[in-house]
C-alpha cells in the first residue's frame, strides 16, 4: 500500500503535508504543559519571595498563548489536509476496486463469499486504504505526543507536593470509564442476535406491508388494511413492553448492567484528589493558593492524558490490526480467480466467413446453477447450422435462458461440450467469443445512464456514434417515444445523482427541468430526491432491443450469432409482428437463436425448433416436421391454433 501511494504523485504530497503536520501537532501540547509548568512556578516563586519577574512572566504567558493559536491552527490544516488527502486516496483506489469488480464472471461474481470480499473492500464511507494511514499517522502521533507530555508531567510534578499521588487519583477515575465503556463494547468481541418473538417478526412485516410502496398495489387492491392493521395492534397487545427494536433492547440491558460495584465507586474516586487536597491544606495552610493552581493543572493535564494514553492502548490492539486487515482484503480482490477460464484461441479465422453466421453445437451438455442440488439442463444434444433461425421453445423454467447463457460462456457446462464453428468454445478466447456473439436476455438491465449511452454500449468499440445510436434506435422501435422526451437521447432512465430538495414553494411541478417526483418527497420526509424517468415495459424493452442492434448491426461488426431470450415479451402484437420482420431483414445470413414460451410469429419461419421440457430436448425439427411427429409440439400447437379458428 505504501508503495502504491507512493507512485501516485497526486497522493504522496498530501499525504506527506498531513504526517509533518500531524508530527508538529504532536510537539504543542507537551510544550503547552511545560509552560503551564513553568507560570505555576512563577507563582510558586512569587509566594515565597513576594516579587514577580514581570518580564519572565509575560514571555512565558506569551509562549503558552502562542501554543495554543499555533494548536488550534495545526488542527485546522491537519483536518483540511486529512480531506484532500482522503478524497485523492480514495480517488486513486477506486479504479482499481471497480477494476477488480468488472473483471469478474459471473459464477464467481455470485458466490456470497466473494460477494463480502468485495464489500469489504468497497468500504464508501471510510476508504479502507485512507483509513489505515490515518490510523496509523494519528495513532503513532498520539504515542509521540504521549511520550512527550508525561516527560513534561513528570518534570513538573516532580518539584510539587503530592504531585505523583494527585495524577494518579486524577487518573484513576477515567481509567474506570475506560473499563466501563470497553465492556460492552470490545473492538474484537464477537455477538449475535436474533429475534425468535413470532409477534414481534409479524409486527414488523406488517409495518414494512403498510409503509412500503412496492406492497401499495395488492395491499390496496386486495383490501387489505384493516386487517393489518387489527393484526398489528392484536401482537402489540400481546407483547405489550417487550416490543422494541434491537437498539432499544440493547440500551435496556446495557443500562441494566451499570449497577456494577464500579459504577458506585465511580463519583467517591472523582472526588478523590479533592479530599486528598483538603487534608493535605490543613496540614500547610499556608501553602493553598499554589496548591491549588498545581490541582487544577495536574487535574486537567492527567484527565486528557488518560484519555488519550487510553485511546492509544485501544487503537493499539484494535483499529490497526483491523485496518491493516481490511487493506489486505483491498489487495486480495485483485487477485480472484475467475471460475469461467480464458481460452487460448483467436476467433474467428476469418472475418468474413463469420458475417455468413456460424454453426452452434451442443453436445449431451447438462448445467446445474452453482449451490443448486437440480439440472437446469440434462444430457442436451443439438446441432444449428451456420446462417439457420432456430426457436427454443419451453415451459417457464424449462432451461431455454440457460442455454443461452451457456453459449456466451457466462457459466461453463458441468458436462459435455459446445461448440462454434465445430470449435470448442472453451478454447476460443472469451473476448473474441463475446464480439462475435450479440444477446439480449430476458431480464436485460438498463444502465443508470443516458439513453445515448444505454444504445450506444451495445457497441462498446465506438459507443458514441450518434448516428449509428439513432439508427438503431428506429430499428428496436425507441426513436419516436425517445424523441419526444424533454431531453431527448440524453435523459436519464435512473439518474444515478439525485437532486436533493427542501419542501417546495407550493405548484412547483418542475425543478431543475425535471417532473418533481412527489412520490418521492413523501417518502424521504424534509428533504427529497428526484430520480426516476417512467418509461412502460414496453418501451424498456425497445431500449434494450436498441442496444442490440447497436451491436449486431454496425458496419464492422463482428457478430455472426445473434441470441435472443424472449425479446417480444413486452410488446405489443403490432410492434412484435414489426420487431421480426425487422430482424429477419437485417439478420443477412446470421445465426440467429430465439427462446420463447409461446408460438406465434416465428415457428413457421425458423430453419430449426427446439422444445426443451424439464431441462432435456424433448423433440426438434422443423414446423412441419413437428406437426408431423404429432408429439408435444402439435399438440400444444394444435390446441393454440383452435382458438382462433372459426
Ligand atoms: N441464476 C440462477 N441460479 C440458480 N438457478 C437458476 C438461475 N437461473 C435459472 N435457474 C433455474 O434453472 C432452471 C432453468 O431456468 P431458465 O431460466 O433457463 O428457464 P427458462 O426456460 O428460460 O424459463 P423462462 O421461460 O421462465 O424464462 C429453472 O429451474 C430456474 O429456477
Amino acid at each position: 500500500m505504501i508503495k502504491d501511494i507512493g507512485s501516485s504523485k497526486e497522493c504522496t504530497f498530501y499525504v506527506a503535508l498531513y504526517i509533518i503536520v500531524t508530527t508538529i501537532n504532536s510537539f504543542i501540547p507537551a510544550a503547552a504543559l511545560w509552560y503551564s509548568g513553568q507560570i505555576l512556578k512563577i507563582v510558586e516563586n512569587a509566594m515565597e519571595s513576594r516579587t514577580v519577574d514581570r518580564n519572565l512572566l509575560f514571555r512565558v504567558a506569551a509562549s503558552r498563548t502562542v501554543c495554543s493559536i499555533l494548536q488550534r491552527l495545526s488542527e485546522h490544516w491537519r483536518y483540511s489536509l486529512s480531506t484532500i488527502a482522503q478524497r485523492r486516496i480514495k480517488a486513486h483506489y477506486q479504479v482499481h476496486i471497480l477494476e477488480s469488480y468488472a473483471r469478474l464472471d459471473l459464477p464467481t461474481f455470485e458466490d456470497p463469499v466473494i460477494q463480502s470480499q468485495l464489500s469489504a473492500a468497497w468500504g464508501e464511507r471510510a476508504p479502507v486504504a485512507w483509513n489505515a494511514v490515518q490510523t496509523v499517522v494519528t495513532t503513532a502521533a498520539m504515542a509521540l505526543r504521549l511520550v512527550l507530555q508525561l516527560s513534561v508531567l513528570a518534570a513538573v510534578l516532580k518539584g510539587q507536593r503530592d504531585g505523583l499521588i494527585l495524577a494518579f487519583l486524577t487518573f484513576l477515575s477515567p481509567l474506570m470509564d475506560w473499563m466501563k465503556f470497553r465492556s460492552y463494547i470490545h473492538p474484537s468481541s464477537v455477538w449475535a442476535a436474533t429475534c425468535r418473538n413470532d409477534d414481534y417478526i409479524r409486527m414488523e412485516g406488517v409495518k414494512d406491508v403498510v409503509l412500503q410502496s412496492d406492497h401499495r398495489k395488492e395491499m390496496v387492491a386486495g383490501n387489505m388494511w384493516e386487517h393489518l392493521i387489527s393484526e398489528y395492534d392484536a401482537a402489540r397487545k400481546r407483547l405489550g413492553d417487550a416490543a422494541g427494536s434491537f437498539h432499544e433492547m440493547l440500551a435496556l440491558h446495557k443500562e441494566r448492567t451499570t449497577l456494577s460495584l464500579s459504577s458506585f465507586l465511580a463519583e467517591p474516586i472523582q472526588e478523590m484528589p479533592q479530599i486528598v487536597f483538603a487534608l493535605r491544606a490543613v496540614q500547610y495552610p499556608a501553602s493553598i493558593p499554589v496548591s491549588l493552581a498545581s490541582l487544577n493543572l495536574i487535574q486537567s493535564t492527567v484527565q486528557e492524558f488518560a484519555f488519550q494514553a487510553l485511546h492509544v492502548f485501544d487503537k493499539m490492539f484494535g483499529s490497526i490490526g483491523e485496518a491493516f486487515h481490511a487493506v489486505r482484503k483491498l489487495y486480495d480482490i485483485q487477485n480472484i480467480t475467475n471460475r469461467v477460464i480464458d481460452g487460448p484461441n483467436s476467433f474467428p479465422e476469418d472475418q468474413q466467413k463469420v458475417a455468413l453466421g456460424v454453426s452452434v453445437e451442443f453436445r449431451n451438455v447438462s448445467f446445474k446453477y452453482p449451490g443448486k442440488d437440480d439440472y437446469a439442463l440434462q444430457g442436451v444434444s443439438f446441432k444449428i447450422e451456420r446462417g439457420q433461425l432456430c426457436l427454443i421453445l419451453g415451459e417457464n423454467g424449462s432451461g431455454k435462458s440457460t442455454m443461452l447463457k451457456l453459449i456466451t460462456r457466462l457459466y461453463d457446462p458441468s458436462e459435455g461440450n459446445i461448440l462454434i464453428d465445430d470449435r470448442d468454445i472453451r478454447t476460443i478466447k472469451l473476448a473474441d467469443l463475446r464480439r462475435a456473439t450479440s444477446v439480449l436476455f430476458q431480464d436485460y438491465t438498463h444502465f443508470p445512464l443516458s439513453i445515448k449511452e444505454n444504445i450506444g454500449l451495445g457497441d462498446p468499440t465506438n459507443p458514441r456514434d450518434q448516428d449509428m445510436i439513432e439508427q438503431s434506435a428506429k430499428l428496436g422501435g425507441a426513436y419516436d417515444f425517445v424523441s419526444r422526451l424533454p431531453e431527448g437521447f440524453d435523459t436519464y432512465l435512473d439518474r444515478p445523482v439525485q437532486d436533493v430538495y427542501s419542501s417546495l414553494p407550493e405548484g412547483t411541478t418542475t425543478l431543475f427541468g425535471r417532473k418533481v417526483d412527489y412520490g418521492a418527497v413523501r417518502k424521504f420526509g424534509g428533504t427529497s430526491k428526484n430520480s426516476k424517468t417512467q418509461l412502460s415495459g414496453g418501451q424498456m424493452q425497445r431500449l434494450a432491443l436498441s442496444r442490440t442492434f447497436m451491436r449486431s448491426l454496425g458496419p464492422d461488426n463482428q457478430v455472426g450469432l445473434l441470441l435472443f431470450d424472449e425479446p417480444s415479451a413486452s410488446l405489443d402484437p403490432v410492434a412484435e409482428h414489426d420487431l421480426f420482420e425487422r430482424l429477419r431483414e437485417l439478420r443477412g445470413n446470421k445465426t440467429m437463436i430465439f427462446s420463447s414460451h409461446r408460438f406465434g410469429n416465428l415457428t413457421r419461419n425458423a430453419d430449426i425448433i427446439i422444445c426443451v421440457k424439464d431441462s432435456h430436448v424433448q423433440e426438434m425439427g422443423t414446423h412441419e416436421q413437428l406437426m408431423k411427429n404429432n408429439e408435444g409440439y402439435a399438440k400444444i400447437y394444435s390446441l393454440q391454433a383452435k382458438a382462433f379458428l372459426p
